[in-house]
Parts: C-alpha cells; sequence; structure tokens
C-alpha cells in the first residue's frame, strides 16, 4: 500500500479539488463528509467569496451544506497554495470545444497548479473534467510529472456524471475509475469509494471513452427523434405519441423526446471530443458528426414552425409580438450554457418584437434580456407564445387560458386549454388550416 492509499484509508489524506463549480463543490463537500480534509481552489474571487460566506451558486448544494462543509474544516481560496501538499488532486475544471477542438486550457492550467502545489510527496492526480480519450495521459501527465520524481505521481481519470436538477445524489450515482496502472487505480478507487460505488476500467482511455460514449448516446439518440420531426409534419402522425406508445417497449428501447435543440456543457460539446479525437488518429465518425448537425438545426424549425403557424393566422412574424417561455438549456435549471431557446429567441427577435421569459436564469449571466414572468395582460396582448423550456415554474394551464396562440416545441401544454396550440412536429396540414377557435385535441 503507498502512502497515498494509507492516507485515503484512514481517511487522514488531505484532498484539493481544483474547480469548485457544479461538479467541484458537490465533490469537495462529498469528500468533507466523508471525514477527508478538503481544499477548494478556484480562480473566480467572487464565487470563492460566496463561499467562504456560505453562499452557495450551485443549485444542488443548499447554503446550509455548505455552510457544514465549512464548519467541518473545508477550505475553499482563490489562491493556488490553498492546495499545497495534498495527497490527492481532482481537476474539475471546465472543458469545452472552441473552434471545433477541445479547449483545454483551464485543465492545463489545473495541472501547472497541481505542479507546483503538489511538492515532493506521493501523488494521486485525477481527472473528473470531462476530456476527450487520451487527454489525461498526454496533456495533464506530462505537465503534472515534468518537475516531479520518476513515479512519484499516480494519474486516473474518474469522470463526473452528477446530473444538475436531477435529483440524483452523488451516492446513488456509480463512478467509472481509469488508470493506466493498478496502484493509482486503487488508490482513486479508495478515495472515491468513500462517496459512492467505483466501477474500475483499466485504462485512462477507457474512463474517457466511456464518459463520451455516455453522453454521446444521448446526443444521437435525442438527434434520432428530432429527425423524425420532420417526417412526422408530413404524416398524420403524432411524433410525440408514437415515442411514448415505442417507450412501452421493456426493453431494447429508450425514449427521448424531440425539442428545440440540445444544450448544455455535456451533451452537445461532448460527442464533438470524440469525432475530434476520430479525425486527429486518421478515422472518421460521419454518424454522430450528422446527428450533431440536426440537433443544431432545431431552433431553425422552431422558427420555422412559429413562423407558418402566424401566417395561417394572418399575422407575418415582423408584426407579430411574442412571447419567449424558457432560456435556460432544460427545465429547473438555470443554466444558459449553449441553451437552444436562446438560440430561437434570438433568430425570432430578427424579425419580431420578442420578450424571453424564464424565472431560473440570472439576467446578470445572460447576454440577452430576459424577465422573470409576465402578466396576463401581457400574454393577452401577445400573438404567439412560444414555449422553449417547460420549466416546473411555468403555469401552463395559466398560460393556455391567457394566450390566443401557443407554440409548443415541448409537447407540454394541456390537452384542454382555449388557447389554440400547434406543437413542434404537428401535422403540416393542419398547421396550414390553424383557426381562431380551438381545436379539438
Ligand atoms: N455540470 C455538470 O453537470 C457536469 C457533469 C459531468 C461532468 N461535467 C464536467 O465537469 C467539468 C466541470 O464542469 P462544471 O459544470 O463543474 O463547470 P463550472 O463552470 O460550473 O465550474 C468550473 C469552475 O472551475 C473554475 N476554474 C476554471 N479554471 C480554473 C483553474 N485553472 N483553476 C481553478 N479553477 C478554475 C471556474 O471558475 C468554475 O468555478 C467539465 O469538464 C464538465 O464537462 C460537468
Ligand atoms: C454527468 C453528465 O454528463 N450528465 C449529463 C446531464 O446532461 P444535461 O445536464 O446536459 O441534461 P440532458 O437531460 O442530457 O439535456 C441536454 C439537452 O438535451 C435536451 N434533451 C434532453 C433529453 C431529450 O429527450 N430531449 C432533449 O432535447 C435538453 O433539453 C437539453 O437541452 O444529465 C443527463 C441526465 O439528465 C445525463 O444523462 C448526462 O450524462
Amino acid at each position: 500500500m503507498t502512502g497515498v492509499e494509507r492516507g485515503l484509508a484512514t481517511r487522514d489524506a488531505r484532498i484539493g479539488v481544483i474547480g469548485l463549480g457544479y461538479v467541484g463543490l458537490p465533490l469537495s463537500l462529498a469528500f468533507v463528509d466523508a471525514g477527508f480534509e478538503v481544499r477548494g481552489f478556484d480562480i473566480d474571487e467572487e464565487r470563492v467569496g460566496r463561499l467562504r460566506n456560505g453562499d452557495s451558486y450551485v443549485d444542488d448544494v443548499s447554503d446550509a451544506e455548505l455552510t457544514a462543509g465549512l464548519d467541518e474544516g473545508f477550505i475553499p481560496e482563490a489562491t493556488s497554495s490553498v492546495v499545497a501538499d495534498c495527497d490527492a488532486y481532482v481537476i474539475a475544471v471546465p472543458t469545452g470545444v472552441a473552434d471545433g477542438e477541445p479547449a483545454m486550457g483551464a485543465v492545463r492550467a489545473a495541472a501547472r497548479t497541481i505542479a507546483e502545489q503538489a511538492g515532493e510527496r506521493e501523488t494521486l492526480v485525477i481527472v473528473s473534467s470531462t476530456v476527450y480519450p487520451g487527454a489525461t495521459s498526454e496533456v495533464v501527465a506530462p505537465i503534472v510529472s515534468a518537475d516531479r520524481p520518476a513515479g512519484s505521481t499516480l494519474f486516473a481519470m474518474v469522470p463526473e456524471r452528477l446530473n444538475p436538477g436531477g435529483g440524483h445524489e452523488i451516492a446513488e450515482i456509480p463512478l467509472v475509475v481509469g488508470a493506466d496502472d493498478p496502484t493509482a487505480r486503487d488508490a482513486a478507487a479508495a478515495l472515491f469509494e468513500s462517496i459512492t460505488e467505483t466501477v474500475p476500467v483499466d485504462a485512462t482511455e477507457t474512463a474517457e471513452l466511456s464518459k463520451t460514449l455516455e453522453n454521446t448516446y444521448r446526443m444521437v439518440n435525442i438527434a434520432l427523434v428530432n429527425q423524425l420531426v420532420a417526417l412526422a409534419e408530413r404524416l398524420d402522425a403524432d411524433v410525440w405519441e408514437a415515442i411514448d406508445a415505442a417507450g412501452t417497449k421493456p426493453f431494447g428501447f429508450q425514449a427521448f423526446e424531440p425539442g428545440p435543440g440540445v444544450g448544455g456543457h455535456c451533451i452537445p460539446i461532448d460527442p464533438q471530443f470524440l469525432t475530434w479525437r476520430a479525425n486527429e488518429t486518421g478515422t472518421e465518425l460521419p454518424f454522430i458528426e450528422h446527428a450533431h448537425e440536426v440537433n443544431e438545426g432545431m431552433p431553425g424549425r422552431v422558427v420555422e414552425g412559429v413562423t407558418t403557424a402566424l401566417e395561417a393566422r394572418g399575422v407575418p412574424l415582423e408584426d407579430a409580438s411574442v412571447l419567449a417561455f424558457g432560456a435556460a438549456y432544460k427545465p429547473n435549471v438555470g443554466d444558459p450554457r449553449h441553451s437552444p431557446a436562446i438560440d430561437v429567441f434570438e433568430e425570432l427577435r430578427r424579425h419580431a418584437d420578442v420578450t424571453l421569459v424564464d424565472p431560473h436564469v440570472d439576467p446578470e449571466e445572460l447576454w440577452v434580456p430576459v424577465t422573470e414572468s409576465v402578466s396576463d395582460a401581457t400574454i393577452e396582448a401577445a400573438d404567439a407564445a412560444v414555449l422553449l423550456v417547460d420549466h416546473d415554474a411555468f403555469d401552463l394551464v395559466r398560460l393556455g387560458e391567457h394566450a390566443s396562440f401557443v407554440y409548443d416545441a415541448k409537447n407540454a401544454m394541456p390537452d384542454d386549454t382555449s388557447a389554440t396550440v400547434v406543437t413542434l412536429g404537428e401535422t403540416t396540414a393542419r398547421v396550414d388550416t390553424v383557426v381562431e377557435e380551438p381545436p379539438t385535441r
């Protein structure tokens, strides 16, 4: 057993978490709960200030949970020396894609922080950020190991599976633990076994592939049903009902929903790590690339649907006043990253007078104007309400009572509503005859 493994077994090990966001903060507090001394480093001084005041900016971490962690010794700082001489480091900084390439700048910077702060002692370095297959060994290891004694650093990859707003506790989510070296794998498993079940695999690259596969699976299956929307508009078939019916198959099928597109910092991004790596290694993954294009085309399809339906009601888009409900990338979160709803809003407002409504997103974080709510009178005065994100906070019964026309991109409106509703994927034949009287639905 190595020194690190002993420290992990006795809970005497000091854990340094780099990046205190949606992933790093809950992980830090889970390790504190497990009995470890945890130090957190984040470059965002404003965020660290909030943490030190017990003010959580992560939806799934309450102020009380944060305060309890601070009381038990969690130390968040915006200076890297806070993570000096840790026995284990967890990298949880942002990754993404920029100009078609994996954006690894934050991961490189985090690796440099570890190289500077880890000292000479044996150290375990774990990458929990989502990275492309090969990144831990090709990017992180060389930077951390450059000036350290040979063999003094253990590397592992433990991709995070947290699901903001999804209601899953950390302990309910098994985590894959990948390392090229069994000692590193055992040490990383020892750390993460303190908070959840682990699934060991034989290489960091296998863990990286596993993570990107998980999210690529989701992206391509969402693209599948999004592509069916185009067909459904030409059939007398209800694509939403067809998916629900297929979902009753007890095996071999998982239902996904069409929508205005695929947002967030995972699902539209992680598959691009795969396609980039494939192209870099001389192969191609055209199926994945095409699926991404299908999803990227959905905001435009929604705008077309709104435009067609408004024209059927005698209102050119240019003359329309529109309320767009939803700015976040998915329901019940305030995260606007890569939000297709904002893409729809920005395209609509190139032509029409559009108000964006979302109670969850922080207007100061958003690059477009957004309001938390609108009055019944405002809804009644609008030519169209466009439902883009089905936040629980939206009262869809009220919306249906006061709106004259709703374009429902989420198939979330109640059936028995007085508003005229056109749903994404609606048979075009019906949309062309949209009338004032509420349709029999
Ligand atoms: N949010 C999720 O649901 C989720 C789930 C699974 C995996 N991931 C992955 O986890 C990683 C982190 O995602 P997140 O959602 O926590 O991001 P986030 O933006 O919420 O938090 C990242 C934090 O890292 C800080 N940071 C950036 N560069 C830094 C540096 N060099 N040193 C120290 N701190 C730095 C930022 O200030 C920020 O507070 C990403 O790779 C993401 O793909 C996220
Ligand atoms: C750890 C991690 O990486 N976790 C990920 C995280 O992903 P996420 O937070 O990005 O959320 P998603 O739910 O995947 O949504 C993404 C976008 O896709 C749209 N969408 C979704 C389903 C559908 O049927 N049709 C759609 O159109 C939706 O509106 C949104 O814009 O949680 C998921 C479990 O929720 C996990 O599986 C997934 O690994």
